[in-house]
């Protein structure tokens, strides 16, 4: 293995806790770190291969899951942080010394308004929920990876017990359609 999928993965995947109470997610700076606190689980964990999402060094992907932004509380050091793009839907902010994302925020009219995408390996407790599918799989080859290798990268995940996608999966593809459609009317609202 030549690569990392991430660090959190390439030796498998442990499962969560269902009952997994939450906890503090902080950056990577020496002293005053940025830190979060999330009451309970986060839903949807994936790994994703966009080149928006943060990931450690030399990671492929990013994981990441979300929770709803009431769970989420920003508990030390907030003047730190800044939001990386104001005009993506996803408003990640980054601590602005060390650079990982603490959380991303929809603000937008947008089916996922409403929740928080963070990343649980900045936890240092387990039982966090386990991925669950990779997305934007050939996402990696716009940021230099060779094409022909991406099957390779899908074996990776099927063999870890992971479906592969080149967008979100479908529940969500199909839930973002049908806002889409009752939002233009073609589906009642
Ligand atoms: N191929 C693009 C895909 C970017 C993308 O669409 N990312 C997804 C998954 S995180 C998304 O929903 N982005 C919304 C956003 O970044 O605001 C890239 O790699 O930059
Ligand atoms: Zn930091
Ligand atoms: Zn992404």
């Amino acid at each position: 293995m030549s690569y990392s999928l991430h660090p959190a993965i390439d030796n498998g995947i442990k499962a969560g806790q269902s009952d997994f109470p939450g906890g503090k997610l902080t950056c990577h700076c020496s002293s005053d770190k940025v830190e979060i606190t999330i009451e309970g689980n986060v839903l949807h964990n994936h790994a994703c291969g966009c080149s928006k999402c943060w990931k450690p060094a030399n990671a492929l992907f990013s994981i990441v899951g979300v929770t709803p932004k009431d769970n989420l509380k920003v508990t030390a050091n907030e003047s730190k942080l800044q939001i990386v793009d104001e005009s993506a839907a996803i408003q990640r902010h980054a601590c602005s010394k060390c650079g990982v994302h603490l959380f991303g925020r929809i603000v937008q009219d947008h089916p996922f308004k409403g929740l928080d995408f963070v990343h649980t390996e900045l936890s240092d407790k387990a039982g966090w929920q386990e991925p669950q599918f990779a997305a934007f799989v050939s996402s990696i080859i716009e940021q230099g990876f060779p094409p022909d290798k991406a099957s390779e990268v899908r074996d990776r995940f099927h063999k870890l017990g992971l479906e592969t996608y080149d967008a979100l999966s479908p529940p969500l593809m199909d839930a973002i359609a049908t806002y889409n459609a009752k939002k233009s009317g073609k589906l009642p609202a």
